[in-house]
């Protein structure tokens, strides 16, 4: 069978000469969403780096079936960044940055065709941004900005989506809105690689787990994986743990914690 993504014993290096990640092995199958958990500085945007081409490693990486520079040309794979990594002083409509997803899709003077600009109509709408469509990107909230990225992926039609911490400074319901997508999304038969430190909520929506410190500690199924054995293992001391009645409750944020219905929240803002 092909899985959406495939590493084997991938070893990723900088420049600097830190060998982030170490013969790491874990494999995505199709129609799946994924957590990618580890503590800061565990691998995780390593891995996103290596998984879309832009670090070179030594292993194997293929995506549904394909080598990472196959699966980019066909328009296979997209990356919702973190918020940090985006310039948002760039004067940018927000419907120009979900265009950018149907750029691989044009032709090579990249100019847009009706199903084009339907793409991102119907992008946005499933965002519930189709009113936002002409503001400067950089007017946006947080979690608004998130979103935009995810229509700028449902745009490009692509099949396996990586996500660097999309609840990160998302209030609650927009942290819902993005889960019931990336539901939707599964159901479509797409994976979604999600990296989060909101552990709680991950045995919630992510029917798998990939655990990272330095290298794959441990993947598969939520249920197998998600285990407090494996959790003491990647999070070590760091661990913030909420015995609340039948379930058990993770987070290593450092946040706040608020605790809402039956579930801590951290707090942090929109
Ligand atoms: N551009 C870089 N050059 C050299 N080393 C780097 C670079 N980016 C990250 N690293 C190092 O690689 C290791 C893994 O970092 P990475 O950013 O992948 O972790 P992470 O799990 O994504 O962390 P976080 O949860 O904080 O986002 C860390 O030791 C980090 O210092």
């Amino acid at each position: 069978m092909t899985h959406a993504i495939e590493v084997r014993n991938l070893t990723v290096a900088y420049r600097s000469g830190l060998t982030a990640i170490t013969d790491a092995s874990f494999s995505v199958p199709k129609a799946s969403v994924t957590a990618l958990v580890g503590v800061n500085g565990a691998g995780k945007s390593t891995l996103f780096k290596a998984l879309t081409g832009l670090l070179p490693g030594r292993g194997d990486i293929a995506i549904l079936g394909r080598p990472v520079r196959q699966a980019l040309r066909a328009n296979l794979i997209a990356y919702v960044p973190q918020s940090e990594e985006v310039d948002w002083t760039f004067p940018v409509l927000v419907e120009d940055v979900v265009m950018m997803g149907r750029y691989g899709h044009m032709g090579f003077l990249r100019r847009a065709r009706p199903a084009d600009s339907e793409a991102v109509e119907a992008a946005l709408a499933r965002v519930g941004l189709a009113d936002m469509r002409r503001r400067q990107i950089g007017e946006l909230s947080g979690g608004q900005k998130k979103r935009v990225f995810l229509a700028r992926a449902l745009a490009q039609e692509a099949q396996v989506i990586l996500l660097d911490e999309p609840f990160t400074g998302v209030d609650v319901q927009t942290e819902r809105a993005i889960i019931e997508l990336l539901i939707q999304m599964r159901n479509e038969g797409r994976a979604m690689l999600v990296s989060t430190h909101d552990l709680g909520a991950v045995p919630e929506y992510c029917d798998r787990v990939v655990m990272v410190k330095g290298t794959v500690l441990a993947s598969g199924p939520t249920a197998t994986t998600f285990t407090p054995e494996n959790l003491r293992r990647a999070f070590g001391g760091t661990l913030r743990h909420f015995p609340l009645g039948a379930t058990d409750l993770f987070t290593d944020d450092e946040r706040p914690l608020v605790m809402e219905a039956n579930r801590p929240r951290t707090g942090g803002g929109a």
